[in-house]
């Protein structure tokens, strides 16, 4: 992950950021100069704050310069928190961005509203690594939205961390946004050729710039206005300085849910297991295409035109969320535990053992241990301290990651025919590495079973999969397996995957196992 260094300030009259010092870190860049009112108290972590009495402007530099094409390829998968009307709404946001770190590992950021004032703090690390308490002590005020961001190309930018706030002619708006817009470039030029100007390489930043030209006399008019000329995924929370409004795209691919706490604050993130640690209760999802607006007179709900076909994503279930969430009305322990048991009814094998790729494999492997009638065993460990491999930005630090992450127990595997269980073969960082430290460790027999179909596509919705780095890109099922070096491989059917999503697996994006996506390229 390249590391942002350095920040700056200086007034709006001088216009050229001045840099306070300049370490010397090899190749470095000027990515960004964002001009914030006054109004706005922009705080950034490792001492990234700075103010003046006119107007602040950040820029950000790091070691790995960013190209177009790095830009273009920037494919995220993100969690969203917000609370409304809670006077520890901060500390509220930073437990519930905890509890989906899973979703994002790279950049951290609450913005509170206090006074008719917004309070950002933002920055490149882990909840944990960006937040403590002095930090959210800087965060008053009993609203704030939350982001934990997952980038996937080499650079990591302080810049794109999210929630980005922006000073429009109604006042100050934040959002917060996971999804992926795949009209993002064509919008950038019609806003671009109307005069506005992008501060960021992220494709969120179109939303502010339509809500920035929008006609609409309200926040929530231009929030739809602006929402109804996107095309892709998109699960957003917005932060006026006393409104909260949450938004998911008319087909919902990404999760977004509505909880309570007992004190009537109201909470919405991407998973339900951000609730459960804030100990607010599931009250409902918020639907594909409405807009659900919390301020002072209560709730208030709207809904985008046109409406359309659901199509939530499936590798929400499969790989992204946690496994103590309900995502998309489903138990997503239960189904793992299913596609486990599906998979050992189509695919068993004769062997001693069945274990799972932690962590996302376990549930999925304990089905298929249920339904063989084998013992089930850890006989691969997770280190405490390590995070998820996938959503690591390179290619280098994904091969790193499954070595320091796992370890193979010989007590556990030597001299067994083993079944290894995972949920998802992606890129095929770590099939292989696994195969290999199961038969360092003495295992006779490696067979690896999958729950959920191979992934031949690439995904545009928000999740980083493009179809040149597939292992099952052109590939046979034989062709992986010599790949991966098991001596056999098999992966959930379709048929199972559909089953496993239950009565409206219609309503599901399957886009990356079938090559067939919800959105027409004409809508782009
Ligand atoms: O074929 P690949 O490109 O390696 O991708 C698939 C692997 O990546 C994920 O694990 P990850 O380590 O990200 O997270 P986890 O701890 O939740 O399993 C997933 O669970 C698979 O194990
Ligand atoms: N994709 C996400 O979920 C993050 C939002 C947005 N696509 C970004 O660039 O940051
Ligand atoms: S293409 Fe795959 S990862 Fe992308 S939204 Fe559809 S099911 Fe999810
Ligand atoms: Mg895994």
């Amino acid at each position: 992950m390249a590391t942002t260094h350095h920040v700056s300030s200086l007034t709006l009259s001088s216009r050229k950021p001045v840099l306070s010092s300049q370490p010397s870190y090899g190749r470095r860049s000027l990515y960004v100069c964002k001009p914030i009112s006054s109004k706005i108290l922009h705080l950034r972590h490792n001492n990234f704050f700075n103010k003046t009495s006119e107007s602040i402007v950040f820029a950000t530099y790091s070691d790995e310069k960013v190209s177009d094409n790095d830009v273009k390829e920037l494919r995220e998968e993100c969690g969203v928190v917000a609370v409304y009307g809670d006077p520890d709404a901060s500390r509220l946001c930073c437990d519930a961005l905890r509890a989906i770190q899973h979703r994002g590992q790279e950049g951290a950021g609450i913005v509170t509203a206090y006074d008719n004032v917004l309070f950002p703090l933002t920055g490149v690390g882990l909840v944990g690594e960006v937040f403590d308490e002095s930090k959210l002590g800087q965060l008053p005020g009993e609203i704030g939205i939350g982001h934990v961001r997952y980038s996937t190309t080499g650079a990591s930018m302080l810049q794109n961390v999210q929630p980005f706030v922006s000073e429009t002619r109604l006042g100050h708006l934040a959002v917060a946004h996971n999804g992926n817009l795949t009209n993002y470039e064509k919008l950038k030029k019609m806003l671009q050729e109307k005069g506005c100007i992008f501060n960021t390489c992220s494709d969120t930043e179109a939303v502010l710039r339509l809500i920035d030209i929008s006609k609409k006399t309200t926040f929530v008019l231009q929030i739809i206005d602006a929402c109804e000329q996107l095309v892709g995924s998109y699960s957003m929370v917005f932060l006026t300085k006393d409104k909260l409004v949450a938004v998911r795209d008319p087909r919902g691919f990404r999760p977004l849910v509505m909880g309570r706490r007992s004190n009537g604050s109201v909470v919405f993130a991407s998973e339900t297991c951000a609730l459960d640690i804030i100990q607010a209760t599931y009250k409902r999802e918020v639907k594909p295409g409405e807009v659900i607006v919390v301020d002072k007179y209560g709730t208030q709900t709207f809904h985008l035109s046109p409406q359309l076909e659901r199509s939530c994503c499936s590798f929400e279930p499969i790989y992204f969320s946690w496994h103590n969430s309900e995502v998309f009305g489903l138990s997503v322990h239960d189904f793992r535990y299913n596609a486990g048991i599906r998979l050992a009814t189509e695919s068993p094998v004769d062997c001693d053992v069945v274990i799972p790729v932690p962590h996302s494999g376990v549930i999925a492997a304990e089905g298929y241990a249920f339904k063989a009638g084998i013992p089930y065993a850890m006989g691969l460990h997770r280190r405490p301290d390590s995070g998820r491999t996938f959503i690591q930005p390179t290619q280098e630090s994904r091969d790193i990651g499954v070595k320091r992450k796992l370890t193979p127990d010989p007590s556990v595997l030597e001299g067994k025919r083993v079944v290894v269980v995972d949920d998802s073969i992606v890129r095929g960082t770590t099939a292989p590495q696994i195969v290999r430290m199961i038969r360092e460790a003495g295992a006779k027999e490696v067979h690896m079973r999958i729950a959920c179909p191979p992934i031949i596509g690439p995904c545009m919705y928000g999740v980083n999969i493009k179809k040149s780095e597939l292992l099952a890109n052109g590939k046979t099922v034989e062709e992986m397996r010599q790949v991966t070096g098991c001596d056999s491989l098999a992966f959930l059917s379709l048929e199972s995957l559909k089953n496993c999503l239950g009565d409206d697996s219609s309503g599901f994006c399957k886009g990356c196992f079938t090559n067939e996506y919800p959105i027409p390229s004409s809508e782009d």
